[in-house]
């Protein structure tokens, strides 16, 4: 059931309000508000201690943000307020999944038996909760084939399908990466919440996940990723949008925001009460190119 009747573009699949967090005295985020378009892949990039994980956290239901109003509107027309949801049912219920910084995989399980796994509640539900419904409920059985289905789906996907039976735990970094995004895809998700996917990537496994990442958006999810790897932003992101110290200060298409001065001069890591000579000197040059 919807918890939300904002009006709202159906292009748009999040609206993030005027959102603000206060950890003690730190104001980490400040009055930021972004939409992401359906369909599209949506960058969240800025320097160090942005803000940009935060506003991961706030958007999952780590975080109950402090002020501001985050909205999940889904294909059917159904809305979700985030920020009211406990974290699970932003998963099960508002279909948000998301993927952290660090690898949280079963090593021990197989590639095949960790998209599994993601897939419980589903089978659980058709087992009836019951041993009984486990053994032998048509039900079940028709569950456990479609998780598998599904399973392969993505594994194909992520060039892993040969993998599947091999422990999580000796696929290379890359690969296990790649498996984390499968998993969450797992979950049925129409919005995909990245942190840093291609972090400690060798360009090769780099370019398998930019595959994956447009194959996920070519079947009809969207993407909202955190990046510090420029090539991956600017190659795959429809949109980006720039944190500084908790405020957006840039948004737009991947060409604009690489070109805004303001962007660049946080990224050259100047000084407040420096901004305005950087971005002179910025715009300086770059109507020296033209
Ligand atoms: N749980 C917390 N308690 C106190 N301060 C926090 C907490 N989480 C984040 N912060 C602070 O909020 C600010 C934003 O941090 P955040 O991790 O969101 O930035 P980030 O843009 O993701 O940084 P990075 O790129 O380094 O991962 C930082 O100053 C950080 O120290």
């Amino acid at each position: 059931m919807a918890s939300g009747n904002t009006t709202m573009n159906k292009d748009t699949i999040l609206k993030v309000e005027h959102l603000s967090m206060r950890f003690g005295g730190l104001m980490a985020i400040n009055d930021f508000s972004f939409e992401a378009k359906r369909g599209d892949i949506t960058a969240l990039i800025g320097p160090n201690g942005a803000g940009k994980t935060t506003v991961f956290n706030c958007i999952t239901g780590f975080y109950k943000p402090t002020m501001g109003m985050i909205t999940m509107n889904q294909a059917s027309g159904d809305q979700y307020l985030l920020e009211r949801l406990p974290d699970f049912e932003i998963t099960k219920k508002a279909k948000v999944a998301r993927t952290f910084q660090n690898i949280r995989l079963f090593s021990g399980l197989t590639v095949l038996e960790n998209l599994l796994v993601a897939q419980h509640n589903a089978l659980m539900k058709a087992s009836g909760y019951t041993i009984l419904g486990l053994l032998g409920l048509p039900a079940y059985k028709k569950a456990a084939a479609e998780a598998i289905e599904k399973a392969r789906f993505w594994l194909e996907k992520a060039d892993l399908i040969d993998r599947a039976d091999d422990p999580a735990g000796d696929l290379s970094y890359g690969a296990q990466r790649r498996l984390e995004i499968c998993r969450a895809m797992c979950t049925g998700p129409e919005l995909l919440c990245l942190d840093e996917p291609a972090a400690g990537l060798n360009p090769k496994e780099s370019l398998a996940l930019n595959t994956l990442l447009r194959s996920i958006r070519d079947e009809g999810a969207s993407l909202l990723l955190i990046e510090h790897d420029m090539s991956v932003v600017m190659q795959i992101s429809d949109h980006v949008v720039v944190l500084e110290y908790g405020q957006k200060i840039s948004d737009g298409t991947p060409d604009h925001v690489k070109n805004d001065p303001k962007v660049i001069a946080a990224y050259l890591g100047v000084e407040d009460e420096e901004l305005d000579e950087a971005i002179h000197e910025v715009e300086a040059v770059a109507g020296g190119e033209h």
